[in-house]
C-alpha cells in the first residue's frame, strides 16, 4: 500500500481553540503546566507530558471564580489538542482544599438576586463539566484536600481520583442555598450505592478519604503527614480496624480525647505529597503504555454513562439555579459570605420553615427575620 500515492499536505495543523489568555500566575487564577512523563524508574520520557490544570485560589479553599471556570475549560481544550499530552492532572494549590465549589463571595455579592447573570455563569460552569467529560485525554483528579460542593462535582467529572488522606468529601448546597445539580445528583450514585449517594448529597456531611475509598467514590487515599521523617495515616480517621461492636467504623472520625490529640498531631506534622505524586506518576505511566486511541475510546464509552443523566438535565439545572439565586441562594450565600460580620454562617432554618408554614412571601421582612444580624 502506497499511502503517498496521491497529493498530501505536509504541514502539521494546529487544532487549539484557546491561547494562554485564561491562565494566570497570581491567585485567583488557573495555572496550566506541562510536566514530563516519568517512567517507572523515575526517568523523564522525552517528548511526552502530563498537562496540569491547577486551581489557584488557596485563601478561599480553591473555590473557582468566574474567570477560573474559563481557565478549566481552556485547560481541557488545550490538553485535548496537544499531541504530546498523555493525561490531564486536575488539582489545586496547597494542602487544604482541592476545591469547595463556586466562589461564595461572587455568589453573594454579584450573582444573588441576579438570575440572568447566574444563568450565563451556569453556561460556563456546564462548559467546565463538559470540558472535563469531553477531554480527549484521561483526566485524573489529584485530590490535594477537601473536595466539597461544586468541587466534588468537577472532581467527579474526572475519570479517576487519588486523594491525600486528609481530604474530605461532601456537598454544601442544601446548607448554603443551592442544590448539588452541577453534577453530583447525576454522578454520585454511579460510585456510591443509591442510599449512600442520597445521604452524601443532601446531608452536607463530610466523609473522609478512607471512607470514600471503601464506598467506591475514589481509587486511593494516600498518607501525606510525616512525623519524625515517617509517613503516618491521617490520625483523625479510624484506619486500623474495620468493625467495632458490629458496626463498620473504617474511615469514620475518631472521637473524644483521641480527636483532640489527632488534631494537634496534624497541626504539628510535616505535610509531604511525595507518595501522592508517586501514585499519580504510576497512573500516568500506565496510561503511557496503552494504545492512546483505544484507551480514549474506552474512557469515552465509560464516561457516556456519567453523561447520560448530566446531558439530559444540565440545561434545566441552568434555569433552576438562576431562578434560585433570587430566593434560597440569596439567603444562603449571603449568610455564609457575611459570617465574619454576623458570627453565623447559615440562616435560621427553623424560622425560615416557620415563616413558609405561614405562607409568608419572600420579602425584606422574611430576609431580616432569618438572617443573623450584624454583630455589635
Ligand atoms: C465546609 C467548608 C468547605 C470548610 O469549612 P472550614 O474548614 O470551617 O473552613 P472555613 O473557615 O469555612 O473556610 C476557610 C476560608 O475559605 C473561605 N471559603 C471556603 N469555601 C469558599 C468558597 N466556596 N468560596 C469563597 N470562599 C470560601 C471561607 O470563607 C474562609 O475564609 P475566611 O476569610 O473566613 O478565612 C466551608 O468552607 C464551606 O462550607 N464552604 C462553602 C462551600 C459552598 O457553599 N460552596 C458553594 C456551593 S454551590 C456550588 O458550588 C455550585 C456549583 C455549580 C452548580 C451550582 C452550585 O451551587
Amino acid at each position: 500500500m502506497d499511502l503517498n500515492k496521491w497529493p498530501r499536505q505536509t504541514d502539521v495543523k494546529n487544532h487549539e481553540l484557546f491561547d494562554e489568555q485564561h491562565f494566570g500566575t497570581e491567585a485567583p487564577c488557573v495555572l496550566y503546566e506541562k510536566r514530563p512523563v516519568k517512567d517507572n524508574k523515575g526517568n523523564e520520557v522525552p517528548g511526552l507530558y502530563s498537562a496540569w490544570i491547577i486551581l489557584n485560589n488557596p485563601k478561599q479553599y480553591n473555590s473557582y471564580t468566574t474567570e477560573m471556570v474559563k481557565g478549566v475549560i481552556a485547560g481541557c481544550a488545550k490538553a485535548s489538542a496537544d499531541r504530546s499530552v498523555v493525561a490531564v492532572i486536575f488539582t489545586a494549590v496547597g494542602d487544604k482544599a482541592f476545591c469547595t465549589g463556586g466562589n461564595t463571595v461572587e455568589y453573594a455579592e454579584y450573582y444573588s438576586s441576579n438570575p440572568s447573570e447566574y444563568m450565563q455563569y451556569m453556561d460556563l460552569f456546564n462548559g467546565m463539566v463538559d470540558g472535563l467529560l469531553d477531554c480527549k485525554k484521561p483526566v485524573i483528579c489529584r485530590v490535594n484536600g477537601m473536595r466539597v460542593a461544586g468541587g466534588q462535582e468537577i472532581g467527579m467529572a474526572c475519570d479517576i481520583a487519588i486523594a491525600s488522606d486528609l481530604a474530605i468529601f461532601g456537598q454544601a448546597g442544601p446548607r448554603h442555598g443551592s442544590a448539588p445539580v452541577g453534577g453530583s445528583t447525576d454522578f454520585l450514585h454511579w460510585n456510591l450505592s443509591m442510599e449512600n449517594a442520597m445521604w452524601n448529597c443532601v446531608s452536607c456531611e463530610m466523609w473522609s478519604a478512607y471512607k470514600m475509598v471503601n464506598k467506591g467514590l475514589i481509587s486511593k487515599a494516600v498518607p501525606v503527614l510525616k512525623v519524625n521523617g515517617e509517613f503516618i495515616r491521617n490520625p483523625q480517621v479510624i484506619t486500623d480496624k474495620f468493625v467495632e461492636n458490629g458496626e463498620i467504623v473504617y474511615g469514620d472520625p475518631v472521637t473524644g480525647e483521641a480527636a483532640a490529640k489527632a488534631k494537634q498531631l496534624v497541626k504539628e506534622a510535616e505535610v509531604d505529597f511525595s507518595l501522592l505524586d508517586a501514585e499519580i506518576e504510576k497512573l500516568i505511566w500506565t496510561f503511557t503504555n496503552l494504545f492512546p486511541n483505544c484507551l480514549q475510546m474506552s474512557i469515552d464509552m465509560m464516561r457516556q454513562k456519567k453523561k447520560f443523566f448530566w446531558d439530559m438535565n444540565k440545561l434545566a439545572y441552568r434555569h433552576w439555579l438562576g431562578t434560585n439565586m433570587s430566593s434560597e441562594a440569596y439567603l444562603g450565600f449571603n449568610a455564609f459570605s457575611t459570617k465574619r460580620l454576623t458570627g453565623k454562617d447559615t440562616i435560621d432554618f427553623i424560622k425560615y420553615r416557620q415563616l413558609l408554614a405561614e405562607a409568608k412571601p419572600f420579602d425584606q421582612e422574611l430576609v431580616d427575620a432569618v438572617m443573623a444580624p450584624r454583630k455589635e
